[in-house]
């Protein structure tokens, strides 16, 4: 265990959309070093939650900490600071821009920051095995290489935390062994906590820190 703030510290989130409370009371603490896997139906409130944590969707009530700082107390603009600067994101269907190489999707998030780190990117290019892709454009890649690319654009800015929402929904069993073994080594090489979001039981035996999302709040697996 790191002495280090949770990367991510929830507490008492609620949401409504609709009639229904979503997150209704939700707490969850996702240390500097962890690999946290949220489990849930599909409904339960996901997707919902990944957006809440990811600093995309404010809650209704409850405080989220990010490396200690309050963000629900925080304007827009320095949510969106605080996004880019610590948290990545591996979204369901990757959300590549077709029209852009692998690599150039991978230095978006660094153009956002204003902030080119070449050799990184290499580095992320190299370590995921997608470095003789980086010239390709997204509709050329397997969903697996996909997959990769979109690693390597969650870790441009080299963030607190990378988040991930069904990172294997798609893929075939061995394609997910190999996801999976890559986001392993976003933690353990990359030093970056990692929270996913999934309903694949083919995940459970991979993470340490393991809950359930139902009826708007969590508990330990
Ligand atoms: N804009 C909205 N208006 C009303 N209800 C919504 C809205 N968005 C989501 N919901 C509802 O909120 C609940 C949670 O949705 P969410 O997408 O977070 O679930 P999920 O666990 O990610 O599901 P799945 O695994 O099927 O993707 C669902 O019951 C959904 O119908």
């Amino acid at each position: 265990m790191s002495d280090a703030p949770p990367v991510l510290d929830a507490r008492d989130l609620t949401l409504t959309r609709g009639e229904r409370a979503v997150l209704d009371g939700l707490s969850l603490r996702v240390p500097a070093d962890a690999r946290t896997l949220v489990r849930g139906a599909s409904g339960a409130g996901k997707s919902t939650l990944f957006e809440v944590l990811g600093l995309l969707t404010t809650p209704d009530a409850g405080t989220l900490r990010v490396r200690g700082r309050d963000a629900t107390a925080l304007s827009e603009r320095e949510r969106a600071a605080l996004r880019r600067d610590h948290l990545g994101f591996v979204f369901q269907s990757f959300r590549l821009i077709d029209d852009l190489t692998a690599y150039e999707n991978a230095r978006v998030p660094q153009e956002h920051a204003g902030a080119i780190d070449e050799a990184w990117l290499d580095t992320l290019f190299a370590r995921l095995g997608v470095a003789d892709l980086a010239t390709r454009h997204p509709p050329a890649l397997s969903g697996g290489e996909r997959q990769r690319v979109a690693i390597a654009r969650a870790l441009a800015n080299r963030p607190s935390v990378v988040l991930a929402d069904e990172p294997t929904g798609q893929l075939d069993p061995e394609t997910t062994d190999a996801v999976l073994s890559t986001l392993d080594a976003v933690r353990d090489d990359f030093d970056t906590a990692l929270l996913v979001v999934s309903h694949d039981p083919r995940l459970v035996e991979r993470f340490d820190d393991r809950y359930v999302l139902r009826d708007g709040t969590i508990e330990g697996d």
